[in-house]
C-alpha cells in the first residue's frame, strides 16, 4: 500500500484520492491513507479492475531547479504568468490556448484553470518532455493519471493566467 505525507506539493484533503482506513495495533488505532487509486472502494468491493500503474520516473533536477527553489522564485519573481498588466481573471477560451505553445508561453487547462507552464518547465520533477504534454491542451486528465494528488492550484498560483471559457454553458 502506498502512503502519502501532506505538505506543500501533495494536496491533503482530496477525499477522491485518499481513501482513509482505520487499522490498528496494539490499543493504538491510526489511518491509513492510500493515495494509490481514486476508487479503492470499488476496487475492493471487486466492481472495478485495479487501474493499470503508470511508469513514473523521477527526473534529476539541474542545480537550481529543485522544488524549494521553485517557491522561492514564485514569491520573488513580479510576472511569471507573463500576464504584462492583463488580469487573471479573464475568461479564455480553447483556441487562445491552442495558440500559447511558443517559448515564454505555454498554456495548460488544469481543472478549468489556464496556466502558463513555460516558467515551471525545467522545475517539474516528471521532466520537461513529461510537462510538454500539457501545452496547448486540457491536461486534467494526464496530470490526474500521474499525480492526482499533486497540489497544482498551491504550485502553479503564480502562473494563473485566466479561466477557461465554458462552451454551451454547461458546467
Ligand atoms: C500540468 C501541471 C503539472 C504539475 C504542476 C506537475 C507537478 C509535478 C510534481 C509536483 C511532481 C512530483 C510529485 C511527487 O513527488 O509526488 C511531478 C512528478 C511527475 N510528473 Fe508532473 N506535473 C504536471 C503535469 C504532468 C504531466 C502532464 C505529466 C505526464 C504527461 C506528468 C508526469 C509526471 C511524472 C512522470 C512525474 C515523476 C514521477 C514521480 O513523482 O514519481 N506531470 N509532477
Amino acid at each position: 500500500m502506498k502512503t502519502k505525507p501532506t505538505g506543500f506539493l501533495w494536496n491533503s484533503n482530496n477525499k477522491e484520492v485518499a481513501a482513509k482506513k482505520e487499522e490498528r495495533a496494539g490499543s493504538l488505532a491510526f489511518n491509513v491513507i492510500d493515495a494509490s487509486s481514486s476508487s479503492s472502494d470499488a476496487k475492493s468491493s471487486g466492481k472495478v479492475p485495479a487501474r493499470k500503474p503508470v511508469s513514473r520516473t523521477k527526473v534529476p533536477f539541474e542545480k537550481g531547479y529543485s522544488q524549494v527553489d521553485w517557491l522561492r522564485l514564485t514569491q520573488t519573481h513580479p510576472d511569471l504568468a507573463g500576464l504584462k498588466g492583463q488580469s487573471n481573471k479573464r475568461l479564455i477560451t480553447m483556441d487562445e490556448v491552442k495558440q500559447n505553445q511558443k517559448e515564454g508561453s505555454m498554456w495548460t487547462v488544469l481543472k478549468g484553470r489556464v496556466y502558463n507552464l513555460s516558467p515551471y518547465m525545467k522545475f517539474h520533477p516528471g521532466g520537461v518532455d513529461k510537462l510538454m504534454k500539457a501545452v496547448g491542451k486540457d491536461s486534467t486528465s494526464l496530470f490526474n493519471k500521474y499525480h492526482a494528488w499533486v497540489n497544482d492550484e498551491f504550485l502553479l498560483a503564480k502562473c494563473l493566467v485566466g479561466t477557461l471559457e465554458k462552451v454551451g454553458g454547461r458546467p
